[in-house]
């Protein structure tokens, strides 16, 4: 186990080692940026292409979706209701592109346990004036567990919309299967923001961009990577929401921080709160949900 401080750009970032396992993380922007394994490809992509600034999203590891997911005005009543009408409403929410102030690191033999918190409050967050307290909780050994708490502080019912953005690196997306979503229903938005439903088939290998948020999630979703021969497996318990994003050839190369030659190597498997399957949270009371993301290899 060792702990190595590296920059991002402006921001200090530390490098957590684990066995054979790494994780970079900037505990400011509450970022895993890159996790993998020593001399093999990376598992959550660390994207070379990525920016560094305050107040914008960095495209690499997991960025937060938080409290809502996607566009503001895609989300049930009761979560647009929560944001101030006086100010923009960032794509994805806020908690990707604010600072987060404080975090703790707790380093033993059995791990790396980092809790990062962010306030929320009518001054600290005009644009989401509800008082809260979230956590982002990372405990990494030869698993990568992470949760996500939030603390409803006010004296009213607060709704969120949220997901674990996880940009993930697979050998080619044209290869790789997915288990757990089929059989499911899911929502496509497509780039002119119209929507279809639709049921999973199952998914023998992606042939297009896909878009998709899907409902009723199993605990449970494998992607089987053929050619780089290992399954990357992702669970996440208490949240039931997921959304599979790939670009693909023609819309990776309109995309900020996007390298155009990664389009087949770069797939988003998202887990969270989404839709109506969103996060109520009643006054003076905590909820959570978790992922983690464990890697087999195949012989
Ligand atoms: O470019 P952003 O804001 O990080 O979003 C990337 C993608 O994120 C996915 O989660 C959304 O489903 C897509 O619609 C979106 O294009």
């Amino acid at each position: 186990m060792k702990i190595e401080k590296i920059q991002y750009g402006p921001y200090e970032a530390l490098r957590l080692h684990f066995l054979d396992k790494f994780l970079d993380y900037i505990p400011k922007r509450a970022q895993i940026i890159r996790y993998g394994s020593l001399k093999k490809p990376d598992i959550l992509w660390g994207n070379s292409k990525a920016t560094y600034q305050d107040g914008k999203a960095i495209r690499s590891g997991i960025p937060l979706c938080r409290p809502w997911f996607g566009h503001l005005k895609a989300n049930p009543s009761i979560v647009q209701n929560m944001h101030s009408l006086t100010h923009p409403a960032l794509s994805h929410g806020f908690a990707r592109c604010i600072e987060w102030k404080n975090h703790q690191l707790d380093a033993s033999k059995s791990g790396i346990i980092i809790i990062n918190s962010l306030q929320t409050s009518p001054t600290l967050t005009p644009e989401w004036p509800h008082e809260t307290e979230l956590k982002f909780i990372i405990c990494f050994n030869e698993i990568l567990s992470i949760q996500l708490h939030i603390e409803n502080k006010s004296n009213q019912d607060i709704a969120i919309t949220q997901a674990l953005h996880n940009y993930f690196h697979v050998s080619d997306i044209r290869n790789i299967h997915i288990h757990g979503l089929e059989n499911l229903t899911y929502t496509e938005q497509n780039a002119l923001g119209q929507q279809k439903s639709g049921i999973q088939k199952f998914f023998h290998h992606l042939t297009g961009p896909v878009d998709r948020i899907y409902s009723d999630v199993p605990s449970e979703i494998t992607i089987f990577d053929p050619i780089w021969k290992r399954n990357i497996i992702i669970r996440a318990p208490f949240s039931h929401s997921a959304v599979l994003w790939t670009p693909w050839k023609e819309q990776a190369k309109t995309l900020d921080q996007f390298p155009a030659s990664l389009w087949n190597q770069v797939m988003c498997l998202e887990v969270g709160t989404l839709m109506n399957q969103m996060q109520i949270i009643k006054p003076k009371t905590k909820d959570m949900i978790e992922m983690s993301i464990h890697v087999t290899e195949h012989q």
